[in-house]
């Protein structure tokens, strides 16, 4: 049962509460593709037995991906990944979750509904939508949000919804392993861009909390008026990075320049988009990319979103230490933060900045200050 509210399938019109003003109705079409909106394959990375021990291929091919990854983090703030080492079949099996939790009577939806089993710390649950600002439309979609670092929140979830032990079972257990795997790779995508700077592989991993990560399940049911509707908001993604399964259906759209580009889903590839805290780390080098979901008339799409998720607690500095691009000589005028927590960070977005929330830190740098 799909949770757009006073809407069934085969009415010709959406209800007034989804009707988006016509300015911010989307004017790119879900499949009006953008090619130029950055591949990169990850084959290499994983040498067949033919090729294992040739380090010096597998260096060359390394150079190759990282570049190419940091190229479209400082430019679109967005790429697909293919060939990332996350099992198609796995995929597919999340997938085939996600479809079957959607399609539950909206009574045990809302039996995990964010109010019912958020925690003070993380946003859990079914029903929360990524808004914007002071706009009161809705937007035709459904959400779900799930840690797989809290397994009893899962078994709990699992309870309420299927009766079947069977159904049970396979709802943890497949989301534990998706998110065991996306994780790594996640993880592996993040070294890679830091190596790729010339820092430490491993020097974002202290602000994570390895102990939880977030998935979150959009699923964006057909609509009779996709252009006077959004199936998501235009938003920044929080965290570090996010790897954002497209599923086989076009929707996503990023933000470049001031205008909309659609990006072709890959099969079994991942969107890996760069989040607030990395555009604000790397001090601007990387983009922090606006994105947002449209829907189409005959296709339901299902996109699942993993979020490396940062320590909600720890303070947050604005770092001095990133080497400074070439084109980027004194005076350095790259934006500084104040120190604050994600938790803070998390608060702003969702309350009141959706998008590019880390601007809200920003101090002035000292070399545009006037000295009196
Ligand atoms: O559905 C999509 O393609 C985008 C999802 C997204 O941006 C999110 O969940 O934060
Ligand atoms: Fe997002």
């Amino acid at each position: 049962m799909h949770g757009i509210a006073g809407f069934s399938p085969g009415d010709d019109v959406i209800p007034a509460a989804y009707r988006w003003p016509v300015e911010l109705s989307p004017k790119v079409d879900y499949e009006d593709y953008e090619t130029s909106v950055p591949v990169v394959d990850m084959a290499e990375l994983y040498p067949n037995e033919a090729r294992r021990g040739l380090d010096d291929v597998a260096e060359v091919a390394k150079k190759r991906i990282m570049a190419e990854m940091l190229k479209a983090a400082e430019t679109w703030g967005v790429f697909q990944i293919v060939n990332h080492g996350v099992a198609a079949e796995l995929m597919e099996r999340l997938q085939a979750q996600a479809h079957k939790f959607f399609s539950l009577p909206m009574e045990l939806k809302n039996e995990i509904s964010v109010n019912k089993v958020s925690t003070a710390s993380v946003l859990l649950g079914y029903g929360f939508k990524v808004r914007g600002g002071s706009l009161t439309q809705s937007t035709w979609s459904e959400g779900l949000y799930l840690s797989a670092g809290d397994v009893s929140f899962l078994k709990d979830s699992a309870n309420k919804l299927y009766s079947k032990d069977c159904d049970k079972e396979a709802f943890v257990s497949t989301v534990l392993e998706y998110e065991a795997a996306v994780n790594q790779c996640s993880l592996q995508v993040l070294h890679l861009l830091a190596e790729g700077l010339g820092i430490d592989p491993a020097h974002f991993d202290r602000y994570l909390n390895k102990d939880v990560t977030i998935q979150r399940w959009n699923y964006y049911p057909p609509c009779p008026e996709p252009d006077r509707t959004l199936g998501l908001l235009e938003h920044t993604d929080a965290g570090l990075l996010a790897a954002v399964h497209l599923g086989d259906v076009g929707g996503l759209q990023v933000q470049r320049d001031g205008k909309w580009f659609a990006v072709r889903p890959e099969k079994n590839g991942f969107a890996i988009i760069v989040g607030d805290m990395l555009e604000m780390m790397t001090r601007g080098r990387f983009h922090s990319v606006p994105h947002r979901a449209v829907v189409n008339k005959s296709k339901p799409r299902l996109s699942i979103g993993s979020f490396l998720f940062l320590n909600q607690t720890m303070e947050v500095v604005s770092p001095t230490d990133l080497p400074v691009p070439a084109a980027e000589e004194e005076p350095d005028t790259r934006p500084e933060y104040r120190p604050f927590t994600f938790a803070e960070l998390l608060a702003h977005k969702l309350s009141t900045q959706p998008l590019r929330t880390f601007e809200f830190f920003k101090v002035q740098h000292k070399s545009l200050v006037p000295t009196s």
